[in-house]
Protein backbone atom coordinates (compact mmCIF):
# COMPACT_ATOMS: atom_id res chain seq x y z
CA UNK A 1 0.00 0.00 0.00
CA UNK A 2 1.51 3.19 -1.14
CA UNK A 3 1.52 5.85 1.79
CA UNK A 4 -0.91 9.21 1.54
CA UNK A 5 1.29 12.38 0.60
CA UNK A 6 1.62 14.46 4.13
CA UNK A 7 0.39 18.17 4.20
CA UNK A 8 3.82 19.54 4.47
CA UNK A 9 5.32 17.37 1.92
CA UNK A 10 2.46 18.66 -0.78
CA UNK A 11 3.06 22.14 0.66
CA UNK A 12 6.56 22.10 -0.18
CA UNK A 13 6.14 20.60 -3.54
CA UNK A 14 4.04 22.87 -4.08
CA UNK A 15 6.33 26.33 -2.81
CA UNK A 16 8.75 24.28 -4.90
CA UNK A 17 7.25 24.22 -7.85
CA UNK A 18 5.78 27.64 -8.12
CA UNK A 19 9.60 28.83 -7.64
CA UNK A 20 10.46 27.08 -10.62
CA UNK A 21 7.42 28.04 -12.74
CA UNK A 22 7.90 31.51 -11.64
CA UNK A 23 11.14 31.59 -12.86
CA UNK A 24 11.10 32.65 -16.47
CA UNK A 25 8.72 33.12 -19.44
CA UNK A 26 10.44 30.45 -21.06
CA UNK A 27 8.40 27.40 -21.33
CA UNK A 28 11.66 24.98 -21.84
CA UNK A 29 13.29 26.50 -19.01
CA UNK A 30 10.51 26.16 -16.59
CA UNK A 31 9.88 22.52 -17.18
CA UNK A 32 13.75 22.20 -17.02
CA UNK A 33 13.15 23.39 -13.65
CA UNK A 34 10.33 21.56 -12.47
CA UNK A 35 12.20 18.13 -13.76
CA UNK A 36 15.31 18.83 -11.78
CA UNK A 37 13.31 19.70 -8.42
CA UNK A 38 10.30 16.60 -8.57
CA UNK A 39 12.69 13.93 -10.07
CA UNK A 40 13.34 12.62 -6.37
CA UNK A 41 9.40 12.59 -5.22
CA UNK A 42 8.06 11.54 -9.13
CA UNK A 43 9.84 9.28 -11.11
CA UNK A 44 9.97 10.89 -14.55
CA UNK A 45 12.38 12.04 -17.19
CA UNK A 46 10.62 14.18 -19.82
CA UNK A 47 7.63 17.04 -19.46
CA UNK A 48 5.44 18.72 -21.84
CA UNK A 49 3.74 21.37 -22.04
CA UNK A 50 1.36 21.28 -24.80
CA UNK A 51 -1.73 22.98 -25.94
CA UNK A 52 -4.87 22.61 -28.51
CA UNK A 53 -5.00 24.63 -31.34
CA UNK A 54 -8.76 24.85 -31.93
CA UNK A 55 -8.90 26.95 -35.63
CA UNK A 56 -6.23 24.46 -36.44
CA UNK A 57 -6.98 21.17 -35.05
CA UNK A 58 -3.77 20.71 -33.96
CA UNK A 59 -1.73 20.13 -30.19
CA UNK A 60 1.42 22.55 -30.28
CA UNK A 61 4.01 22.26 -28.14
CA UNK A 62 4.82 24.89 -25.97
CA UNK A 63 7.41 23.59 -23.75
CA UNK A 64 9.66 20.49 -23.67
CA UNK A 65 12.23 19.20 -20.80
CA UNK A 66 14.20 16.10 -20.30
CA UNK A 67 16.89 13.93 -18.68
CA UNK A 68 17.38 11.63 -21.01
CA UNK A 69 20.69 12.29 -23.57
CA UNK A 70 18.44 12.75 -26.55
CA UNK A 71 19.38 13.81 -30.02
CA UNK A 72 15.94 15.16 -30.90
CA UNK A 73 13.33 15.94 -29.03
CA UNK A 74 10.56 13.50 -28.95
CA UNK A 75 7.70 15.30 -28.70
CA UNK A 76 6.61 16.74 -31.97
CA UNK A 77 5.86 20.08 -32.35
CA UNK A 78 2.42 19.74 -33.97
CA UNK A 79 0.24 17.06 -33.46
CA UNK A 80 -2.69 17.08 -35.92
CA UNK A 81 -5.74 15.24 -34.48
CA UNK A 82 -8.64 14.71 -37.08
CA UNK A 83 -11.00 14.25 -34.77
CA UNK A 84 -10.08 17.66 -33.22
CA UNK A 85 -11.96 19.24 -30.44
CA UNK A 86 -13.98 16.17 -30.11
CA UNK A 87 -10.88 14.18 -29.16
CA UNK A 88 -10.20 17.08 -26.72
CA UNK A 89 -13.55 17.00 -24.95
CA UNK A 90 -12.92 13.16 -24.72
CA UNK A 91 -9.32 12.67 -23.65
CA UNK A 92 -9.30 15.47 -20.85
CA UNK A 93 -12.64 15.70 -19.37
CA UNK A 94 -11.24 12.33 -17.48
CA UNK A 95 -8.47 14.38 -16.02
CA UNK A 96 -10.13 16.59 -12.98
CA UNK A 97 -7.17 15.39 -11.38
CA UNK A 98 -3.79 13.69 -13.04
CA UNK A 99 -4.27 10.59 -14.94
CA UNK A 100 -1.93 7.90 -15.71
CA UNK A 101 -1.71 6.35 -19.38
CA UNK A 102 -0.09 3.25 -19.04
CA UNK A 103 -1.52 1.62 -22.58
CA UNK A 104 -0.17 4.39 -24.74
CA UNK A 105 -1.23 2.36 -27.95
CA UNK A 106 -4.70 2.70 -27.02
CA UNK A 107 -4.76 6.76 -26.54
CA UNK A 108 -5.04 8.93 -29.65
CA UNK A 109 -2.54 11.93 -28.13
CA UNK A 110 0.21 9.02 -26.10
CA UNK A 111 -0.51 6.75 -29.10
CA UNK A 112 1.00 9.56 -31.44
CA UNK A 113 3.62 10.28 -29.52
CA UNK A 114 5.04 6.55 -28.93
CA UNK A 115 4.84 6.02 -33.09
CA UNK A 116 7.20 9.37 -33.36
CA UNK A 117 9.67 8.54 -30.46
CA UNK A 118 9.80 4.88 -31.15
CA UNK A 119 9.40 4.10 -27.20
CA UNK A 120 6.25 1.68 -26.88
CA UNK A 121 7.03 1.10 -22.82
CA UNK A 122 6.85 4.68 -22.16
CA UNK A 123 3.57 5.42 -19.41
CA UNK A 124 2.01 8.69 -19.41
CA UNK A 125 0.81 11.00 -16.73
CA UNK A 126 -0.96 13.82 -17.78
CA UNK A 127 -3.16 16.93 -15.93
CA UNK A 128 -5.92 19.36 -17.91
CA UNK A 129 -5.04 22.79 -17.57
CA UNK A 130 -8.71 25.17 -17.76
CA UNK A 131 -8.25 28.83 -17.53
CA UNK A 132 -11.80 30.83 -17.29
CA UNK A 133 -13.43 27.00 -17.63
CA UNK A 134 -12.05 26.36 -20.87
CA UNK A 135 -10.01 23.38 -21.44
CA UNK A 136 -6.57 25.23 -22.54
CA UNK A 137 -3.78 22.56 -22.91
CA UNK A 138 -2.09 19.82 -20.61
CA UNK A 139 0.82 19.42 -18.74
CA UNK A 140 1.89 15.45 -19.55
CA UNK A 141 4.70 13.56 -16.84
CA UNK A 142 6.65 10.74 -19.37
CA UNK A 143 8.62 7.89 -17.51
CA UNK A 144 10.14 4.93 -19.19
CA UNK A 145 8.52 1.74 -18.04
CA UNK A 146 5.05 0.65 -16.83
CA UNK A 147 3.37 0.48 -13.53
CA UNK A 148 5.78 2.93 -12.34
CA UNK A 149 3.38 5.88 -11.83
CA UNK A 150 1.21 5.50 -8.26
CA UNK A 151 -1.61 7.82 -6.73
CA UNK A 152 0.70 9.79 -4.59
CA UNK A 153 2.56 10.94 -7.85
CA UNK A 154 -0.98 11.53 -9.23
CA UNK A 155 -1.96 13.53 -6.34
CA UNK A 156 1.13 15.59 -6.05
CA UNK A 157 1.07 16.33 -10.09
CA UNK A 158 -2.47 17.33 -9.73
CA UNK A 159 -1.05 20.35 -7.30
CA UNK A 160 0.63 22.10 -10.09
CA UNK A 161 -2.91 21.99 -12.46
CA UNK A 162 -3.44 25.57 -11.57
CA UNK A 163 0.01 27.49 -11.64
CA UNK A 164 0.38 25.59 -14.60
CA UNK A 165 -2.96 26.94 -16.27
CA UNK A 166 -1.28 30.91 -15.27
CA UNK A 167 1.76 30.37 -17.25
CA UNK A 168 0.29 28.84 -20.02
CA UNK A 169 -2.05 31.41 -20.68
CA UNK A 170 0.81 33.69 -19.79
CA UNK A 171 3.14 32.40 -22.05
CA UNK A 172 0.30 32.52 -24.98
CA UNK A 173 -0.35 36.10 -24.27
CA UNK A 174 3.06 36.60 -24.75
CA UNK A 175 4.03 35.13 -27.67
CA UNK A 176 0.80 37.08 -29.41
CA UNK A 177 2.71 39.96 -28.22
CA UNK A 178 6.01 38.84 -29.37
CA UNK A 179 4.35 38.02 -32.99
CA UNK A 180 2.13 41.63 -33.17
CA UNK A 181 5.79 43.78 -32.62
CA UNK A 182 7.62 41.78 -35.16
CA UNK A 183 4.06 42.02 -37.43
CA UNK A 184 4.69 45.84 -36.69
CA UNK A 185 8.43 46.19 -36.92
CA UNK A 186 8.04 44.87 -40.46
CA UNK A 187 5.41 46.89 -41.25
CA UNK A 188 7.20 49.80 -40.27
CA UNK A 189 10.01 48.59 -42.29
CA UNK A 190 8.09 48.62 -45.11
CA UNK A 191 6.67 51.56 -44.94
CA UNK A 192 9.83 53.15 -44.65
CA UNK A 193 11.46 51.65 -47.77
CA UNK A 194 8.10 53.13 -49.38
CA UNK A 195 8.53 56.73 -47.90
CA UNK A 196 12.02 56.85 -48.83
CA UNK A 197 11.92 55.79 -52.39
CA UNK A 198 9.49 58.59 -52.77
CA UNK A 199 11.78 60.97 -51.02
CA UNK A 200 15.05 59.98 -53.24
CA UNK A 201 16.03 62.79 -55.47
CA UNK A 202 13.31 65.04 -55.10
CA UNK A 203 15.21 67.93 -53.90
CA UNK A 204 15.78 70.56 -56.78
CA UNK A 205 17.71 73.22 -55.91
CA UNK A 206 20.78 71.76 -54.25
CA UNK A 207 22.65 73.45 -56.58
CA UNK A 208 21.12 76.72 -57.24
CA UNK A 209 18.90 79.06 -54.64
CA UNK A 210 18.65 76.37 -52.19
CA UNK A 211 22.38 75.40 -51.65
CA UNK A 212 22.47 77.04 -47.98
CA UNK A 213 19.67 75.38 -47.26
CA UNK A 214 20.84 72.15 -48.49
CA UNK A 215 24.20 72.80 -46.63
CA UNK A 216 22.30 73.27 -43.33
CA UNK A 217 20.69 70.65 -43.83
CA UNK A 218 23.70 68.07 -44.09
CA UNK A 219 25.37 70.23 -40.83
CA UNK A 220 22.61 68.82 -38.72
CA UNK A 221 20.68 65.60 -40.01
CA UNK A 222 23.05 63.49 -38.46
CA UNK A 223 22.95 64.67 -35.30
CA UNK A 224 19.34 64.36 -33.07
CA UNK A 225 19.16 68.49 -32.36
CA UNK A 226 15.22 69.81 -32.82
CA UNK A 227 15.15 71.10 -36.80
CA UNK A 228 12.53 74.17 -37.11
CA UNK A 229 11.51 75.15 -41.09
CA UNK A 230 10.61 78.55 -41.79
CA UNK A 231 8.75 79.52 -45.07
CA UNK A 232 5.56 80.34 -46.50
CA UNK A 233 2.96 77.93 -48.02
CA UNK A 234 4.51 75.64 -50.47
CA UNK A 235 8.15 76.53 -50.62
CA UNK A 236 9.28 73.19 -49.89
CA UNK A 237 9.27 72.36 -46.34
CA UNK A 238 7.77 68.94 -46.39
CA UNK A 239 10.35 68.19 -49.05
CA UNK A 240 13.49 69.64 -46.97
CA UNK A 241 12.29 67.43 -43.59
CA UNK A 242 12.10 64.42 -45.82
CA UNK A 243 15.71 65.17 -46.10
CA UNK A 244 16.95 65.51 -42.66
CA UNK A 245 15.49 62.97 -41.83
CA UNK A 246 16.82 60.54 -45.11
CA UNK A 247 20.38 62.27 -44.26
CA UNK A 248 20.05 61.15 -40.38
CA UNK A 249 21.14 58.07 -39.01
CA UNK A 250 17.53 57.06 -38.59
CA UNK A 251 16.72 56.78 -42.38
CA UNK A 252 15.59 53.02 -41.59
CA UNK A 253 13.08 54.02 -39.63
CA UNK A 254 9.86 55.37 -39.55
CA UNK A 255 9.07 59.63 -41.09
CA UNK A 256 6.09 60.17 -39.91
CA UNK A 257 4.13 63.81 -40.80
CA UNK A 258 1.68 65.09 -38.97
CA UNK A 259 -0.30 68.24 -40.56
CA UNK A 260 -1.43 70.00 -36.88
CA UNK A 261 -3.71 72.80 -38.97
CA UNK A 262 -5.84 70.05 -40.26
CA UNK A 263 -6.47 67.86 -37.63
CA UNK A 264 -9.50 69.45 -35.58
CA UNK A 265 -8.57 70.95 -32.60
CA UNK A 266 -10.48 68.39 -30.15
CA UNK A 267 -8.64 65.17 -31.90
CA UNK A 268 -5.15 66.57 -32.30
CA UNK A 269 -4.23 65.57 -28.67
CA UNK A 270 -5.40 61.68 -29.27
CA UNK A 271 -3.74 62.39 -33.08
CA UNK A 272 -0.73 62.51 -31.40
CA UNK A 273 -0.10 60.85 -28.12
CA UNK A 274 -2.76 57.94 -28.81
CA UNK A 275 -5.50 57.66 -26.10
CA UNK A 276 -6.60 54.92 -23.74
CA UNK A 277 -10.09 52.83 -24.22
CA UNK A 278 -12.81 54.69 -23.27
CA UNK A 279 -11.00 58.11 -22.69
CA UNK A 280 -13.98 60.28 -24.64
CA UNK A 281 -16.71 59.27 -26.71
CA UNK A 282 -15.83 56.98 -29.37
CA UNK A 283 -12.49 56.02 -27.95
CA UNK A 284 -13.79 52.25 -28.04
CA UNK A 285 -9.90 50.71 -28.18
CA UNK A 286 -6.73 52.11 -27.04
CA UNK A 287 -5.45 53.45 -30.33
CA UNK A 288 -1.16 54.56 -29.63
CA UNK A 289 -0.70 58.29 -31.48
CA UNK A 290 1.46 59.72 -34.59
CA UNK A 291 4.44 59.83 -31.65
CA UNK A 292 4.56 56.42 -30.51
CA UNK A 293 4.53 54.95 -34.22
CA UNK A 294 7.35 57.03 -35.04
CA UNK A 295 9.54 55.56 -32.18
CA UNK A 296 13.14 55.83 -33.33
CA UNK A 297 12.16 57.71 -36.14
CA UNK A 298 11.81 61.77 -37.09
CA UNK A 299 8.02 62.91 -36.61
CA UNK A 300 7.31 66.29 -39.31
CA UNK A 301 5.09 68.55 -36.89
CA UNK A 302 3.78 70.73 -40.12
CA UNK A 303 1.97 74.03 -39.49
CA UNK A 304 3.14 73.64 -35.80
CA UNK A 305 1.81 77.23 -34.90
CA UNK A 306 -1.79 75.88 -35.19
CA UNK A 307 -1.36 73.45 -31.96
CA UNK A 308 -3.52 73.99 -29.37
CA UNK A 309 -1.95 75.31 -25.72
CA UNK A 310 -2.89 71.87 -24.05
CA UNK A 311 -1.18 70.46 -27.01
CA UNK A 312 1.99 72.63 -26.43
CA UNK A 313 2.20 71.59 -23.05
CA UNK A 314 2.06 68.15 -23.94
CA UNK A 315 4.86 68.46 -26.51
CA UNK A 316 7.50 70.41 -24.63
CA UNK A 317 6.86 67.37 -21.74
CA UNK A 318 7.82 65.54 -25.22
CA UNK A 319 10.77 67.59 -25.75
CA UNK A 320 12.63 67.96 -22.17
CA UNK A 321 11.62 64.42 -20.78
CA UNK A 322 11.33 62.22 -24.10
CA UNK A 323 8.07 61.10 -22.56
CA UNK A 324 4.57 60.85 -23.38
CA UNK A 325 1.14 59.70 -21.25
CA UNK A 326 -1.88 58.95 -23.70
CA UNK A 327 -5.01 60.68 -23.29
CA UNK A 328 -7.19 58.71 -20.13
CA UNK A 329 -3.88 57.24 -19.35
CA UNK A 330 -1.77 57.42 -16.27
CA UNK A 331 1.20 55.28 -17.94
CA UNK A 332 4.74 57.15 -18.92
CA UNK A 333 5.88 56.01 -22.42
CA UNK A 334 9.21 56.90 -23.39
CA UNK A 335 10.28 57.50 -26.66
CA UNK A 336 13.75 57.91 -29.04
CA UNK A 337 12.23 60.57 -31.41
CA UNK A 338 13.93 63.19 -33.72
CA UNK A 339 11.53 65.96 -34.14
CA UNK A 340 11.53 68.54 -37.12
CA UNK A 341 8.71 71.20 -37.35
CA UNK A 342 7.27 73.84 -39.81
CA UNK A 343 5.54 76.99 -39.88
CA UNK A 344 4.37 79.56 -41.80
CA UNK A 345 3.71 81.82 -39.64
CA UNK A 346 5.50 84.10 -37.20
CA UNK A 347 5.97 82.20 -34.11
CA UNK A 348 8.06 84.83 -32.30
CA UNK A 349 4.71 87.39 -32.84
CA UNK A 350 2.61 84.22 -31.50
CA UNK A 351 4.67 83.59 -28.36
CA UNK A 352 4.16 88.18 -27.81
CA UNK A 353 0.70 87.59 -27.84
CA UNK A 354 0.75 84.37 -25.34
CA UNK A 355 -0.91 82.03 -28.37
CA UNK A 356 2.44 79.76 -28.46
CA UNK A 357 4.15 78.82 -25.14
CA UNK A 358 7.67 80.64 -24.87
CA UNK A 359 9.36 77.66 -23.26
CA UNK A 360 8.08 75.60 -26.18
CA UNK A 361 9.53 77.91 -28.79
CA UNK A 362 12.71 77.60 -27.27
CA UNK A 363 12.88 74.24 -27.56
CA UNK A 364 12.04 74.38 -30.95
CA UNK A 365 13.98 76.79 -31.91
CA UNK A 366 17.35 75.20 -31.64
CA UNK A 367 18.26 74.95 -35.10
CA UNK A 368 16.21 76.97 -37.72
CA UNK A 369 16.28 77.06 -41.50
CA UNK A 370 14.28 79.88 -43.32
CA UNK A 371 13.25 78.61 -46.95
CA UNK A 372 13.44 81.73 -49.62
CA UNK A 373 10.33 81.77 -51.46
CA UNK A 374 10.80 81.22 -55.47
CA UNK A 375 10.78 84.86 -56.18
CA UNK A 376 14.68 84.46 -54.47
CA UNK A 377 15.27 81.99 -56.45
CA UNK A 378 14.65 82.11 -59.92
CA UNK A 379 18.01 80.21 -61.09
CA UNK A 380 16.14 76.90 -59.92
CA UNK A 381 12.66 77.38 -62.04
CA UNK A 382 13.93 75.48 -65.10
CA UNK A 383 15.41 72.74 -63.22
CA UNK A 384 12.15 72.74 -61.26
CA UNK A 385 10.02 73.01 -64.06
CA UNK A 386 11.84 69.87 -65.75
CA UNK A 387 11.13 67.73 -62.47
CA UNK A 388 7.74 68.58 -61.98
CA UNK A 389 6.60 68.38 -65.96
CA UNK A 390 7.80 64.81 -65.87
CA UNK A 391 6.34 64.31 -62.73
CA UNK A 392 2.84 65.87 -63.64
CA UNK A 393 3.11 63.38 -66.75
CA UNK A 394 4.09 60.42 -65.20
CA UNK A 395 0.98 60.72 -62.96
CA UNK A 396 -1.28 61.83 -65.85
CA UNK A 397 0.15 59.28 -68.40
CA UNK A 398 0.80 61.54 -70.61
CA UNK A 399 4.12 59.18 -71.83
CA UNK A 400 6.83 61.64 -73.10
CA UNK A 401 6.56 65.17 -71.62
CA UNK A 402 6.57 68.29 -73.47
CA UNK A 403 8.76 71.14 -72.34
CA UNK A 404 8.36 74.50 -72.59
CA UNK A 405 10.30 76.93 -74.57
CA UNK A 406 13.15 79.47 -73.74
CA UNK A 407 10.73 82.12 -74.42
CA UNK A 408 7.85 80.16 -71.98
CA UNK A 409 10.57 79.63 -69.26
CA UNK A 410 11.26 83.43 -69.20
CA UNK A 411 7.73 83.94 -68.60
CA UNK A 412 7.83 81.36 -66.00
CA UNK A 413 10.67 82.99 -64.14
CA UNK A 414 9.55 86.77 -64.68
CA UNK A 415 6.21 85.57 -62.53
CA UNK A 416 6.26 86.89 -58.60
CA UNK A 417 4.77 83.32 -57.22
CA UNK A 418 3.34 84.38 -54.27
CA UNK A 419 2.23 80.27 -53.84
CA UNK A 420 5.73 79.25 -54.21
CA UNK A 421 6.20 75.71 -55.70
CA UNK A 422 2.93 74.35 -55.50
CA UNK A 423 1.48 77.08 -57.61
CA UNK A 424 4.01 76.07 -59.97
CA UNK A 425 2.99 72.89 -60.12
CA UNK A 426 -0.57 73.84 -60.69
CA UNK A 427 0.15 75.74 -63.55
CA UNK A 428 2.08 72.98 -65.38
CA UNK A 429 -0.53 71.17 -65.00
CA UNK A 430 -3.41 73.14 -66.14
CA UNK A 431 -0.92 74.08 -69.34
CA UNK A 432 -0.65 69.93 -69.52
CA UNK A 433 -4.07 69.70 -69.97
CA UNK A 434 -5.25 72.48 -71.55
CA UNK A 435 -2.99 71.07 -74.21
CA UNK A 436 0.43 73.07 -73.75
CA UNK A 437 1.31 74.77 -77.15
CA UNK A 438 -2.16 76.00 -77.51
CA UNK A 439 -2.03 77.89 -74.23
CA UNK A 440 0.46 80.27 -73.31
CA UNK A 441 1.97 80.76 -69.29
CA UNK A 442 1.20 84.51 -69.27
CA UNK A 443 -2.96 83.26 -69.69
CA UNK A 444 -2.50 81.15 -67.39
CA UNK A 445 -0.36 83.16 -64.95
CA UNK A 446 -2.80 86.37 -65.62
CA UNK A 447 -6.45 84.31 -66.28
CA UNK A 448 -7.67 88.16 -67.01
CA UNK A 449 -6.20 89.78 -69.44
CA UNK A 450 -7.17 89.29 -73.25
CA UNK A 451 -5.75 85.90 -74.45
CA UNK A 452 -6.17 84.44 -70.40
CA UNK A 453 -9.81 84.75 -70.57
CA UNK A 454 -10.62 81.56 -73.21
CA UNK A 455 -8.30 79.88 -70.81
CA UNK A 456 -9.55 81.43 -67.56
CA UNK A 457 -13.49 80.24 -68.01
CA UNK A 458 -12.48 76.80 -69.16
CA UNK A 459 -10.11 76.53 -65.92
CA UNK A 460 -12.61 78.16 -64.20
CA UNK A 461 -14.66 74.87 -64.52
CA UNK A 462 -11.93 73.00 -62.65
CA UNK A 463 -11.58 75.48 -60.19
CA UNK A 464 -15.13 74.58 -59.31
CA UNK A 465 -14.19 71.03 -58.36
CA UNK A 466 -14.36 71.49 -54.70
CA UNK A 467 -16.04 68.35 -53.42
CA UNK A 468 -14.46 64.82 -54.63
CA UNK A 469 -17.60 63.84 -56.02
CA UNK A 470 -16.93 66.58 -58.74
CA UNK A 471 -13.54 65.41 -60.00
CA UNK A 472 -13.53 63.68 -63.12
CA UNK A 473 -10.89 61.21 -64.66
CA UNK A 474 -8.34 63.17 -66.09
CA UNK A 475 -8.64 60.56 -68.85
CA UNK A 476 -12.70 61.82 -69.41
CA UNK A 477 -10.68 65.34 -69.71
CA UNK A 478 -8.46 64.45 -71.82
CA UNK A 479 -11.08 63.26 -73.97
CA UNK A 480 -13.78 66.12 -73.93
CA UNK A 481 -10.75 68.60 -74.79
CA UNK A 482 -9.20 66.67 -77.91
CA UNK A 483 -12.91 65.82 -78.74
CA UNK A 484 -13.59 69.72 -78.95
CA UNK A 485 -9.93 70.53 -80.03
CA UNK A 486 -11.01 68.07 -82.97
CA UNK A 487 -14.23 69.78 -83.49
CA UNK A 488 -12.37 73.39 -83.60
CA UNK A 489 -10.44 72.24 -86.38
CA UNK A 490 -12.81 70.92 -88.56
CA UNK A 491 -11.06 67.44 -87.38
CA UNK A 492 -8.40 67.98 -89.38
CA UNK A 493 -5.25 66.41 -87.29
CA UNK A 494 -1.98 67.22 -89.24
CA UNK A 495 -1.16 70.03 -90.98
CA UNK A 496 -1.00 73.60 -89.97
CA UNK A 497 -4.44 74.26 -88.87
CA UNK A 498 -4.89 71.27 -87.63
CA UNK A 499 -5.55 69.80 -84.12
CA UNK A 500 -2.11 68.71 -83.06
CA UNK A 501 -0.33 71.91 -83.95
CA UNK A 502 -3.01 73.60 -81.65
CA UNK A 503 -2.77 71.32 -78.87
CA UNK A 504 1.14 71.43 -79.29
CA UNK A 505 1.76 67.70 -79.95
CA UNK A 506 3.20 65.86 -82.51
CA UNK A 507 0.63 64.47 -85.06
CA UNK A 508 1.67 60.60 -84.32
CA UNK A 509 1.31 61.40 -80.54
CA UNK A 510 -2.24 63.17 -80.74
CA UNK A 511 -3.30 60.14 -82.74
CA UNK A 512 -2.09 57.40 -80.54
CA UNK A 513 -3.90 59.30 -77.66
CA UNK A 514 -7.35 59.31 -79.79
CA UNK A 515 -6.68 55.49 -79.85
CA UNK A 516 -5.94 55.13 -76.79
CA UNK A 517 -9.19 56.99 -75.02
CA UNK A 518 -10.82 55.76 -77.98
CA UNK A 519 -12.02 58.97 -80.33
CA UNK A 520 -12.81 58.38 -83.51
CA UNK A 521 -12.06 60.94 -85.87
CA UNK A 522 -14.69 61.91 -88.42
CA UNK A 523 -13.77 62.92 -91.66
N1 LIG B 1 13.10 71.57 -53.88
C1 LIG B 1 12.07 70.91 -54.38
N2 LIG B 1 12.30 69.97 -55.29
C2 LIG B 1 11.26 69.29 -55.81
N3 LIG B 1 9.97 69.48 -55.52
C3 LIG B 1 9.69 70.40 -54.63
C4 LIG B 1 10.72 71.16 -54.00
N4 LIG B 1 10.16 72.00 -53.15
C5 LIG B 1 8.84 71.80 -53.22
N5 LIG B 1 8.54 70.83 -54.10
C6 LIG B 1 7.19 70.35 -54.44
O1 LIG B 1 6.28 71.44 -54.23
C7 LIG B 1 5.11 71.03 -53.54
C8 LIG B 1 5.00 71.81 -52.23
O2 LIG B 1 6.08 71.43 -51.37
P1 LIG B 1 5.89 71.16 -49.82
O3 LIG B 1 4.61 70.45 -49.55
O4 LIG B 1 7.14 70.54 -49.32
O5 LIG B 1 5.78 72.65 -49.33
P2 LIG B 1 5.43 73.18 -47.87
O6 LIG B 1 6.26 74.39 -47.67
O7 LIG B 1 5.56 72.07 -46.89
O8 LIG B 1 3.93 73.57 -48.07
P3 LIG B 1 2.87 73.99 -46.90
O9 LIG B 1 3.39 75.20 -46.24
O10 LIG B 1 1.64 74.25 -47.69
O11 LIG B 1 2.76 72.79 -46.01
C9 LIG B 1 5.23 69.54 -53.34
O12 LIG B 1 4.52 68.87 -54.34
C10 LIG B 1 6.73 69.26 -53.47
O13 LIG B 1 6.97 67.98 -53.98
Amino acid sequence: MQEPVSDSERFSFFRESIGCISASLDMDQVLKRLLVSMQDRIPMNRLVLIYFDYPKNCFKRLGYASLMHETFNTFPEYLHIEQGAEYVEEAFKRTESAIVIEDPERDLLAGEYVRHAGTADDSFMAITLMLDGERIGALIAVTSGRHLFTSSHQDLFSLLKEPMALALSNTLRYQEVLHLKEQYRYEKHELTKKMGSAVEGSVIGEEGGLGPVMASVRKVAPLDSSVLLLGETGVGKEVIANAVHALSPRSASPFIKIDCGTIPETLIESELFGHEKGAFTGAGERKPGSLELADGGTVFLDEIGELSLTAQVKLLRLLQHREIVRVGGHKVIALDLRIVCATHRNLQEMVRKGTFREDLWYRLNVFPIGIPPLRERRQDIPALVAHLIRKKAREMNLGTAPFPNNFELSELASYDWPGNIRELENILERWLILGCGSVSFRSLLNPSDGAGKEASSLLSVFDRVTTPDQVLPLATIDRRYIESALKACNHVVGGKEGAAVRLGLPRTTLRSRMEKLGIHRRR
